[in-house]
């Protein structure tokens, strides 16, 4: 029998995984993938996050997310207007053009020889270059996502390039709050999962877990089903714009992280492959009626993030917004 999430050696694609592969993407959207040549950078990417997370709250708070931006320490994020059990720290290599806030510092410094005492010297060096690594991984992955849609492999691949707008990201999810009782807001309430369901508003996030499992995504299928860890694999997930470009042939991929365990902590590394800011995003599917319309990834990916933070409001934006209506 087919695994429900697939395992992919990359190094030697075959046509069986290309059709393991569609019909995940069909069913929950959910595959692993060996065989990429990253271990050692792995290794190194878990040694950071842990490290990052160790330092002081008074550190970490020197280096926290503007309410305006997309890069640096936060421990609030909210999924449906609930704060998620996790703290989190977002960053690129470079100015991404679609955050106003680019050019503010994010990365921790030497000041005070800060870098030294929380044992972060390689901490930025590190990062970028897994962001760059990823991002190859990426490329290719895009190549084989435009396969198992019988469309041209190059197609979608001219959207990134240099000016791709991607966000790396570091995740700890330890079992109790990670916000001292006195620093919070009592308006706001605690998920009752690590991480609420939801979609990423990525093309595809490629994601490593460590050891301790609670990633769950929903299958039509099965419903919600365990995206077990396999070490030095990295999970790949299928985003928004893949369910628009694939021309809801494959749905965003629902996904989920239950509680942690009492006296644990949870890791995870996830990259969101994002394309350029002006790219257009419309299905690419030959032959076919487009279900969606056209829209500009600046503007979604801008309204998606500002969801972040919303505390009420209606349902979060999806991509769904962008489906013409069927006339009956
Ligand atoms: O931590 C995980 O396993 C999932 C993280 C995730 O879904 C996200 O950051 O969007
Ligand atoms: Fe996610």
């Amino acid at each position: 029998m087919m695994q429900i999430v697939p395992t992919i050696d990359i190094s030697s694609i075959s046509n069986d995984d290309i059709k393991a592969i569609k019909e995940a993407c069909i069913d929950h959207g959910f595959f692993k993938i060996k065989g990429h040549g990253l271990n050692t950078l792995i290794d190194k990417m878990w040694q950071q996050a842990e490290t990052f997370f160790k330092a002081s709250r008074p550190f970490k708070q020197s280096l926290r997310r503007p309410k305006d931006g997309a890069f640096g320490y936060f421990d609030s994020e909210l999924t449906q207007h609930k704060r998620d059990i996790k703290e989190v720290f977002d960053y690129a290599p470079k100015a991404v053009p679609l955050f106003d806030d680019s050019s503010k510092p994010y990365w921790p410094d030497n000041k005070n020889n800060q870098l030294v005492i929380n044992g972060l010297n390689d901490f930025q060096g590190t990062l970028n270059q897994f962001y760059i690594a990823q991002t190859k991984l990426a490329q290719q992955l895009m190549e084989i996502l435009c396969q198992t849609l019988g469309e041209p492999p190059e197609t979608l691949n001219k959207l990134f390039g240099d000016l791709q707008t991607s966000t790396a990201r570091l995740n700890h999810y330890p079992s109790e709050d990670p916000i001292p009782e006195n620093e919070r807001d009592n308006n706001i309430a605690l998920n009752d999962v690590a991480l609420g369901a939801h979609t990423d508003p990525s093309a595809i996030t490629l994601l490593l877990q460590d050891d301790i499992g609670g990633l769950q995504a929903y299958s039509a299928e099965h419903k919600w089903i365990d995206v077990t860890p396999e070490k030095y694999c990295f999970i790949i997930n299928i985003g928004d714009i893949v369910q628009v470009w694939s021309n809801g042939r494959y749905k965003a991929a629902i996904h989920r992280v239950v509680k942690v365990p009492v006296g644990k902590a949870r890791f995870s590394i996830p990259f969101f492959y994002m394309p350029q800011s002006e790219a257009v995003i419309k299905p690419i599917i030959s032959g076919e009626k487009n279900k969606f319309r056209e829209f500009l990834w600046s503007e979604y990916i801008k309204k998606r993030i500002a969801d972040n933070y919303e505390k009420t409001g209606d349902k979060d934006m999806q991509v769904t917004d962008f489906m013409f209506k069927s006339r009956v």
